[in-house]
């Protein structure tokens, strides 16, 4: 299971090593001691499904100190753009956007430390996606970004008339102006 680094500190790719046979394929989807090894130090204690449709955006979101949650996110169907940011502001790339395709197909996670506002839009006609957090779900402790920041300016790789957003995410601060102890 290669876990490598990104451009951004903390912030980890994962590829399976997938086992093919005449069945079918079998990968070890999480393994804690193969994050150990690599000096990833996590206790996952919640996983979240969502299921979307095509031109889907949630986020970006984050939790807030004391709450904040480290993400281990995958596609178990379809194609999504996963994109983090870091919000931390004392790194050395504080502001910086990171984005990944993640699909059943390529079978690749994005582990987000804490720290980070997290968002993804949803490439195929639908998509499923499973990420395990290391702390509970705490409604009061919810911050988010919009998904349009000018400063931040993702490319979500999603049409405007075709981006479906929920009412709370269209009415999130921008980048400047969020919520922020990290
Ligand atoms: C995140 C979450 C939501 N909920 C509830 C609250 C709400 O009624 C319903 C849907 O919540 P949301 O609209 O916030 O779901 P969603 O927009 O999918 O929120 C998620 O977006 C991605 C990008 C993340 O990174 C996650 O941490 C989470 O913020 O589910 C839980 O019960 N537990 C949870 O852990």
């Amino acid at each position: 299971m290669p876990i490598t680094s990104t451009d951004i500190k903390d912030l980890w790719l994962i590829e399976p090593r997938v086992f093919e046979d005449t069945r079918g394929h079998f990968f070890e989807a999480y393994n804690q001691s193969v994050f150990e090894e690599a000096g990833i130090h996590h206790r996952f204690i919640q996983d979240n499904q969502s299921h979307s449709v095509y031109g889907v955006i949630r986020g970006l979101h984050y939790q807030l100190n004391p709450n904040a949650q480290c993400k281990l996110v995958r596609a178990l169907h379809g194609r999504i753009l996963d994109v983090a940011v870091d919000m931390r502001k004392h790194s050395a790339t504080y502001g910086r956007v990171f984005s990944v395709e993640l699909s059943a197909e390529n079978k690749k996670q994005l582990l987000i430390p804490h720290g980070f506002a997290h968002g993804f839009s949803v490439l195929s006609a639908t998509a499923t996606v499973l990420y395990k957090c290391d702390a509970f779900y705490h409604k009061e402790s919810e911050g988010g970004v919009i998904y349009n920041d000018a400063d931040l300016a993702i490319d979500w790789q999603i049409p405007e008339g075709e981006q479906i957003l929920s009412e709370k995410d269209l009415v999130l601060p921008a980048f400047k102006d969020a919520q922020n102890n990290f």
